[in-house]
Parts: C-alpha cells; structure tokens; sequence
C-alpha cells in the first residue's frame, strides 16, 4: 500500500519532518507497514533551491482534493489558518498529524470529533514535551491508573534561558537569541517567557488525563520575567532551583491547574532538568510516581515525535478509539488561589524580623543575598499569601518576592 503526506508550514519542524523521514525512511515504512512518501509541502515561501522544490505549492486545497495523501502533518502552528487546513483535511478523509499545541489547546475537542467522525485520526504527540514520548503512553499505558497529579517542566525554551542565564551568566536577551537560533522558541517567543506555551501543553495534559477540555483561558499563568538573580540565589541557599513549572492536580474541589515559576528541591526529579530538556512526573494513587524526561523542543526530536504519529496514523488507520476528551463550558479548573503550597518569601534585611512575623517563617534562608533576608513558610494558600502581602504593604514592609515551594 501507498501513502502519500503532505506537510503544511516548513519551518523548523516541518523541515525536520523532511529531514528524518528521508534519513530514517526504510524504517518508517517498515513500522507503518506501507511505502510513504512526500508529495506536497505548502508553505508561503518558496522552497526552491532546497532538495524539496519540486514538492512545493502554496495551494493548500490541491492537498485537499488529492486521493492519494492520506496524512496531513499540519506544522504552521497558532491557531489560523493552520484550524481550517485541519478541519478541511480531516473531512476529506485525511489523517491529521500536528505539533500544533495553540491549536490542540485551543480547539482540540472539535478536532477529535472531527476526526472520529470522518474516521481517520487527529494526533498530537509532538504538541507536548517535544521528542518524549508522553500523549500515547498517558492515554494507552497509564489510561487504568487514577492519576492525582500531573507537573513539569513543559517549556524547552524558558528552562534553556534560566539555565543559561543563572549558571552561566549570559544575559536574558543573549540566551533567548540563542533559544531562537537553536530553532525551540515559538514565532512569537512573549508566549515562552510569559508561561503561554507551558499553559496550552498542561492544558493538553490535563484533557486526556481527565477526560475533559482545559481551555488555556481556565489555567492562571505567570511566565519567567520576573524572576531575579536574588530569587534563585536564596532558592539555591535553601536547596532548590527554581523552574517554570505546569501543573494540574485533583482536589477534592475539582481540579487545580496552573503555570507558573517555583522551587523545587535540588535533589528531586525536576530540580535537576537543565537546558532545553523537559520532564512530566505522573503521580498517581496506585501507580506512585513517573517521569518522562527528554528535549523538549527543537527540530529533530520534534520530527521524530510528529513522525512517529505518522506512523501509527497509517498504521491504525483511523483505530486509535481511546485519545479524546469531552468537551467543556470553559469551567473544567477551580480557583487556583486554594492552591496550598510552601512559599520562599525575600524581604530587605531591615523586615526579616516583622516579615518572618507576618508570614510565620518556618526556615531563615542562609546566606541570603547581599542586604535581604528570605525565608520559607508553611503550607499557605494563594489567597492567604496575597492577604498577608497586601497586610505587608500596609504595615510598609516591602516583600520583594514570594514563590511557590513544591514537593516533586
Ligand atoms: N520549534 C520547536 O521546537 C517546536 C515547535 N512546536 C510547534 O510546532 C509548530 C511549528 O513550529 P516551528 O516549526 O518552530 O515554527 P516556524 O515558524 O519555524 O514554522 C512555521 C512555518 O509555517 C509557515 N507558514 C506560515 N503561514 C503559513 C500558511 N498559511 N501556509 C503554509 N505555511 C505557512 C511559516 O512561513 P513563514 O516563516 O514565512 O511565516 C514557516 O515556514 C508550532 O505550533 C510550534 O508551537 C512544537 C514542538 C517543538
Ligand atoms: N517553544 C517551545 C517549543 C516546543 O514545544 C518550547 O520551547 O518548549
């Protein structure tokens, strides 16, 4: 049997998918089990002078109107018009393959059914975590378990910065260059410093591990920007490292979900995820914890992944029942200031004893940096810590930073 794909956006990944197809082809066909092939690739710019000139078009419904593509691997990314070319292709009977995770956050829902009734596939494993294998194994291999929690760290680029700019010195606008001329950062890279991105992947996550969409608009989201030397210093002082972290997690509420930076400790599992590696820890009531670690962007591991679904898509041919997720009314997450977690707050030197009062100070942070005091609390809530930072402006002590303390 003969398949034909057609790739849509060739830019990093999909000039990846290129690549690794046509390096790793006699394997990809043999896992299929079916001959592949690239007939189109649709960009707005021309691909003449690559090796690929003769595949190229700007006309998308030539794609669409064509019998012999059954995979659409759709890598445009945000939301227009990558949203039409997919609803256009999966009712013309195609399978559709995608890294898009704006798209999959946003519309993943419609997609699905979509697909399911046209019985072909929508598939997203490189939408989240980059090369790990992470979307089929939580919704085959963990689907059983009850899982409690899902946490990570979902932005290959955020980490690569921090990475580089705290333990290397480089300086914010050095390292997001270099993010970018390493092909992680997304078109727009405001979306990976201001915890975006990270919002649409744990959106994913939370939908096919509960069943129901998470609207990015749901998940309260704090990006990198403000977190300052001095914070990761005191957090290294008192044993952690400081990362952007996505999370969900079941109360007895609802669900919690949200983005944004916070300790965790050095030793542990995430503490130790540098550069542009990712990691999600699974924790579950009978399953205990489990982590999926790898790069979490970039060309070649996000081909792999995109590939990957390009061959269970032609293998399974449109069988692949259990990924999908119903949908909601934008009201799948609870308030995220009933989180309770530990907190790690800075102060100037001359308000660490009225602070330390204040917030109940369980641990002084030592050495703190030069002419501040820093200390981490009990078990809070995020209402409680904004109450008593407003009570601190009141009483004019000035709390310089208060960041989340979490236990993975
Ligand atoms: N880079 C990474 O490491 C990863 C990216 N992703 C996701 O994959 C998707 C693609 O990312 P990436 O490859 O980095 O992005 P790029 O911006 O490098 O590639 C997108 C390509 O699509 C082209 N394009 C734009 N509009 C159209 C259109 N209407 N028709 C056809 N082509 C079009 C762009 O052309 P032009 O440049 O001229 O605008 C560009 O060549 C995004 O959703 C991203 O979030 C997921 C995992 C990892
Ligand atoms: N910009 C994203 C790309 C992969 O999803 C990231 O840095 O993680």
């Amino acid at each position: 049997m003969d398949t034909k794909i057609a790739i849509i956006g060739f830019g990093t990944v999909g000039s990846g998918v290129a690549e690794v197809f046509y390096k790793n082809r006699p394997a990809i066909e043999r896992k299929a089990g079916a001959r592949l092939d690239v007939k189109y690739i649709v960009d707005i710019k021309s691909l003449e002078g690559t090796p690929y000139a003769e595949k190229w078009t700007k006309d998308f419904q030539q794609v669409v109107d064509d019998p012999e593509v059954g995979v659409v691997v759709e890598t445009i990314g945000g939301v227009m018009p990558a949203y039409d070319f997919s609803k256009r292709a999966l009712r013309a009977g195609k399978h559709v393959v995608t890294s898009n995770k704006e798209l999959v956050a946003t519309h993943g829902a419609e997609l699905l059914r979509i697909a399911e009734e046209h019985n072909v596939n929508y598939l997203f494993e490189a939408s989240v975590g980059g090369g790990i294998p992470l979307i089929h194994p939580l919704y085959q291999c963990l689907g059983a378990g009850d899982i409690t929690e899902v946490a990570g760290i979902l932005n290959g680029t955020t980490n690569f910065i921090m990475t580089r700019m705290f333990e290397d010195q480089m300086s914010f606008e050095e390292a997001l260059k270099l993010a970018q001329k390493n092909g992680y950062a997304e078109a727009n890279p405001a979306a990976d410093v201001e915890g975006k991105d990270a919002c649409r992947k744990i959106c994913i996550l939370s939908s096919i591990v509960y069943g129901k969409h998470v609207y990015p608009d749901e998940v309260h989201t704090e990006g990198i920007t403000k977190i300052t030397l001095n914070d990761v210093q005191a957090a290294s002082a008192a044993g952690y490292a400081v990362r952007l972290i996505g999370r969900v997690k079941k109360e007895k509420s609802g669900l919690i979900a949200m983005v944004s930076p916070a300790l965790v400790a050095k030793s542990s599992q995430l503490g130790n995820v540098s550069d542009v590696f990712n990691a999600v820890l699974v924790r579950g009531s009978d399953l205990g914890d489990v982590l999926f670690y790898g790069r979490g962007a970039g060309k070649s591991p996000t081909a792999s992944a995109v590939l990957s679904d390009v061959v269970d898509a032609v293998r399974e041919g449109g069988h692949i029942p259990t990924l999908g997720w119903e949908d909601a009314n934008h009201d799948t997450i609870g308030d995220y200031l009933d989180d309770v977690t530990g907190v790690m707050v800075r102060v100037p030197a001359r308000d660490a004893k009225a602070a330390g009062e204040l917030f109940g100070a369980k641990r002084m942070v030592s050495p703190a940096p030069e002419g501040e005091a820093a200390f981490l609390t009990g078990m809070l809530s995020g209402r409680m810590v904004q109450e008593l930072c407003a009570k601190a402006g009141k009483a004019g002590i000035e709390v310089l930073s208060a960041l989340r303390v979490l236990d993975y």
